[in-house]
């Protein structure tokens, strides 16, 4: 089996308790509180302006051109095409770029994208893969799961973020990452694949947090 399997079948039961939470659950039956997809909408768009940065640093230690050529599709679509998407949202909910750019990040925010910043400077092109791969493809796989609710791609305001997260684009984007993830790590020993299993689940579970902060928009427990 490729490593990617491997870590989806082992990490299943985790990965599951993230598509089930509340936030994901309510978007798909189109009942989530408003506010707290606003919450969201502006923590994620701090959280790919990180995010984005991966791709770049990715492009920066890619040992051939196609690769490189590749991040840099990545970084574009992401600030281009998936942050356009949280513009959007912010111009419905009368959110300035600026106000987005200048938002405060959660105490989760911060925590996840230091701990892939981290993983992506200081760690291989293989760890930093496994770093944001749950990323991509755990959102193509909630993307697709909402849009097969009958009615939940067509709802006046969580619509068009099901439909871009179940685009095959997006899926596109995903599975490249999957794809290089499983090419990286063909024929390597034991010891290597247990640090990026480890990484993965790390995201993982980040993944879990950041829904749930947006759910409970949790900022720190006490503001100035
Ligand atoms: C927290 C989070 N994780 C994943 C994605 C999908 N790029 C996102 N927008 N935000």
């Amino acid at each position: 089996m490729k490593f990617s399997g491997k870590l989806h079948t082992t990490l299943q039961p985790i990965w599951r308790n993230n598509h089930n939470h509340p936030f994901v659950v309510e978007m798909g039956k189109g009942s989530l509180d408003k506010e707290k997809f606003r919450f969201f909408m502006v923590q994620d768009y701090l959280y790919l302006i990180e995010y984005a940065k991966l791709f770049a640093i990715g492009a920066t230690k890619s040992q051939d051109v196609k690769t490189m050529g590749q991040f840099a599709k990545l970084l574009d679509a992401t600030m281009n095409e998936e942050m356009a998407l949280h513009r959007q949202y912010a111009e419905r909910f009368g959110v300035s770029e600026k106000e987005l750019e200048e938002a405060s990040p959660s105490p989760v925010t911060l925590a996840y994208t230091h701990y892939m910043l981290h993983v992506g400077q200081s760690g291989s092109v293989s760890e930093l893969v496994a770093a944001l791969l749950p990323c991509a493809w755990s959102y193509r796989e909630i993307g697709r799961e909402l849009a097969a609710i009958p009615g939940a791609a067509d709802h006046p305001l969580y619509g068009e973020w099901i439909r871009m997260y179940s685009s095959d684009e997006f899926g596109q984007t995903a599975q490249w990452c999957i794809d290089l993830l499983d090419e990286l790590t063909a024929g390597k020993p034991e010891n290597e694949l247990a640090k990026l299993e480890e990484i993965f689940l790390t995201t993982t579970r980040f993944e879990y947090l950041f829904w749930d902060m947006a759910y409970h928009k949790t900022m720190w427990p006490v503001s100035e």
